[in-house]
């Protein structure tokens, strides 16, 4: 029905505005009720009345008739901006419209429609008796206010994850008998069409702007762009050139993730469930600029009418109070282990991205203990409880929460689950949902961040999950060390369209028995649908030049051409923050992570008493397994002039370390991508790795007679290889400066952003969702 609902655009003021290719963007953008569609006309407009302008500048009348011409054209392209002002007051209207109809039933989006409202409403009843839950419009003022701590200054926020993983230690560890789970996470994201209430204009200063234009824009006396034509005239406001848009990609896209930075980290899933979205959001901004000479960029999409722009919907727990966050009004209820559980909804719009937060007693004050919980108990493990919960209502985000205004619907429409935490929702989009032939045509990605964590548990806990019995078998995984058992991240895997993981070199791995953690045999298995895309890293919170850990105590922002001076500064200030000797000539190492055997805590141990023969200078960051800490803290005591530790987490001590210390230290054993390696580069700070996984893709070795690479590698988890790298990365470091400088500025110039990976993304979503395609023409993309 919704299809019939078309703006009234024919009307003649709004001449072409009313062509095809804006009705069709008005049917593909239903799904949210946004407008996705650039307004030629008005733009049209502004280019050939800045021809003409340019054409009089050049031709032979009169200056007062130059004038006059001057002032009609002015006149007329005000006129312009007034009937696209007006255009986009309608089209706000008739998002309010499509708002207040979809407050009654939820929307039909292209692709998936369900054309009746009464058959949509009796088949989400059937979903809802299925999952327990009840529907309710209740609108539940939010008292609270607190302001988050978000940068966990404190010390002795312990890793869970960690924890957890210390669990597995080993193979002969994951012998014992499966009980415990581990972290999970789980996401979704969208694209939608937005209609900008104002006409931002952001032109750096220093760029060369068509003098005529600018007194168009100033006559106009507001801000206004003019389309540029020329891609490649594109920049953004920081320099950089954007991303290419999604174009016919354009998705519905929901990432669901149990840590989502800034408002909740514990690792490395928080940095990417904060960033990817946004870069997959950047995939639908267009940047402006006039004429051949004339570059500026918008912060905020505006072209002359609407612009089609890609959001993205990240959901994620609401651990405590987000200032950013508003309540929406939505109340759901949702069963677990036989009691109702009710979630609430808040949300907030940043950077193209909307973000869900899931309220529930169940999550409230875990932000320092996402991963923990009663795991021994026979009850229902709490953080499986949590899980559940998060991944029922996560499913149902689509439906239930509006956001700007109108929700995403499951039309053209994927999630993005992250680690076993998330691994439940694939699995109940199909047990609950295709199965009842609802979300047919939703998709699923699964992101294996970390293998090791699988949340496995006994088999008797499968009913914990809610789903019909025929399920179990998608959770049974016997192996030799765990015995036959409920493996929850085993189920997504299979249930998920497409298995993700973070680096190519994590892609082989996760195959094999040693790096498969039990799971190497499902992941053969569904080969055909793993891919591996390296990380990128938010280049805005982690780039010396505007980091702002580095604006106080000493530290300076710095740029790849005040590197050296910056970054002598950084060092001198962290030395004086941490009580070390402040010395430019002693090369300072630092480590950042979690305090367990994936990192290889241990083997910085062992090298110890070598590194202090060196005269270097150490600094650790980290926090997990108790013992590893009181580790730390003895190397601490033991030598305290040349080594510093904090065993806490601490935000902007990472930046700091990032930025003050000449080496980055990474031994893990094993590590699916890592993004301290990246981090560092970008701030010119060299690495020293274990070449496996992400850092093997991501630290080529340094090669001194091509002056190429950019860091140390060692080829195998052992002390003795960490210190034979550290020993050639030190004498590089104090005898050959230039080779050094050349490590440090290749490192700061490659292009860590996301953008790359989030194409690569977009590929992952758009071969998911034509998967039913290939079906249905009897493909099996195993052939
Ligand atoms: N004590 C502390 N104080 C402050 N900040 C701290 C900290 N300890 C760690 N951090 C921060 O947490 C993040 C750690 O990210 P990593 O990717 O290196 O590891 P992690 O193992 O958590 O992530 C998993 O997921 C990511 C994302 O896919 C993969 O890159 C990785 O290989 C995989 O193990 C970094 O932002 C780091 O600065």
């Amino acid at each position: 029905m919704f299809q019939n609902r078309n703006l009234n655009l024919s009307s003649p003021k709004f001449g072409s505005v009313s062509g095809s290719s804006f009705e069709h963007s008005v049917a593909r953008g239903w799904g949210r009720g946004r407008v996705n569609h650039r307004c030629s006309r008005g733009l049209l407009c502004l280019v050939e009345n800045n021809k003409r302008i340019r054409a009089l500048g050049k031709g032979s009348g009169t200056s007062d008739d130059k004038d006059e011409v001057l002032q009609a054209t002015i006149a007329k392209s005000k006129r312009v901006l007034a009937l696209q002002r007006e255009l986009l007051e309608q089209i706000t209207e008739r998002k309010k419209l499509i708002y207040s109809i979809n407050s009654e039933s939820t929307p039909e989006t292209e692709g998936n429609s369900i054309s009746d409202k009464n058959s949509y409403e009796s088949l989400l009843n059937t979903v809802e008796n299925q999952n327990g839950g009840t529907v309710s419009s209740n609108y539940v003022q939010s008292n609270e206010k607190k302001i988050p701590d978000v940068s966990f200054l404190g010390i002795d926020h312990g890793f869970d994850k960690a924890e957890e993983e210390d669990d597995k230690l080993s193979l002969a560890e994951k012998a014992s008998p499966p009980t415990q789970y581990f972290d999970g996470q789980l996401n979704s994201n969208g694209y939608e069409t937005i209609v900008p209430d104002t006409l931002p204009i952001e032109i750096p200063s220093g760029t060369k702007t068509s003098s005529l234009m600018i007194e168009i824009l100033e006559g106009m006396g507001e801000s206004s762009l003019v389309e540029v034509s020329n891609e490649a005239d594109n920049v953004d406001s920081e320099g950089e050139k954007p991303p290419p848009l999604a174009g016919e990609n354009v998705m519905n896209v929901i990432l669901a993730a149990v840590e989502c930075a800034p408002w909740s980290k514990a690792g490395g899933l928080g940095d990417v469930a904060g960033s990817l979205p946004k870069a997959l959001a950047r995939r639908g901004h267009r940047v402006m600029g006039c004429g051949q000479e004339t570059k500026w960029s918008v912060v905020s999409p505006y072209i002359g009418g609407a612009i089609m722009l890609k959001v993205e919907q990240v959901v994620a727990p609401r651990y405590s109070n987000y200032p950013e966050a508003q309540e929406i009004g939505v109340r759901k209820q949702y069963k677990v282990d036989g009691q109702d559980m009710e979630v609430t909804y808040f949300h907030a719009f940043i950077d193209g991205v909307d973000f869900v937060f899931l309220d529930s007693p169940n999550f409230r004050h875990l932000q320092d203990n996402i991963y923990g919980g009663n795991r021994m108990t026979a009850q229902l493990p709490d953080i499986l409880k949590r899980m559940v919960l998060f991944c029922k209502a996560a499913a149902e985000v689509p439906w239930h929460v509006p956001c700007g205004g109108v929700c995403y619907g499951d039309g053209n429409l994927a999630f993005i689950a992250n680690d076993w935490h998330t691994a439940l929702l694939p699995v109940y989009l199909k047990a609950y949902y295709r199965d009842n032939g609802l979300m047919i045509y939703t998709r699923s990605v699964l992101v294996i961040h970390n293998i090791a964590h699988q949340g496995r548990g006994p088999l008797d806990e499968f009913r914990y999950t809610d789903l019909p019995e025929h399920y179990i078998d998608l959770f049974k995984l016997y192996d030799p060390v765990g015995g036959e058992h409920l493996n929850i991240f085993a189920a997504g895997l299979k249930a998920a369209d497409r298995i993700v993981t973070v680096s190519h070199g994590y892609a082989w791995e996760i195959k094999t028995s040693e790096g498969g953690w039990g799971l190497h045999g499902i992941i053969n298995e569904n080969d055909w649908k793993l891919r591996g895309i390296v990380n990128g890293i938010d280049t805005k919170d982690w780039n010396p030049k505007f980091d702002v850990h580095l604006t106080s105590d000493g530290y300076t922002n710095y740029t790849i051409e005040t590197l050296q001076s910056g970054k002598r500064q950084c060092k001198a200030a962290l030395q004086k923050e941490l009580g070390l000797p402040v010395r430019e000539d002693v090369p300072l190492i630092g480590f950042i992570g979690r305090l367990d055997h994936q990192k290889g805590i241990d083997l910085i141990a062992e090298a110890i008493p070598w590194m202090m023969g060196q005269d270097v200078q150490l600094v650790m960051l980290g926090t997990g397994r108790p013992d590893l800490e009181e580790m730390l803290k003895q190397i601490m005591s033991q030598y305290s002039d040349k080594i510093k530790g904090w065993v806490g987490f601490s935000v902007k001590m990472a930046h700091r370390i990032t930025a003050g210390a000449d080496i980055l230290l990474m031994p893990s054993r094993f590590e699916p991508c890592g993004l301290n390696q990246l981090y560092a580069m970008n701030y010119g700070t060299v690495p020293v790795v274990h070449a496996v996984g992400g850092l093997r893709d991501t630290v080529p070795p340094f090669n001194p007679f091509e002056e190429s690479g950019l860091g140390w590698t060692f080829d195998s988890a052992e002390t003795n290889k960490l210190i034979n790298s550290l020993a050639n990365c030190l004498l590089t470091y104090r005898q050959f400066k230039q080779s050094w400088e050349g490590l440090q500025r290749r490192g700061m110039t490659q292009d860590l952003s996301w953008d790359n990976a989030a194409q690569q993304y977009e590929e992952v979503l758009v071969a998911a969702k034509f998967q039913w395609y290939m079906h249905l023409i009897g493909v099996n993309e195993r052939d």
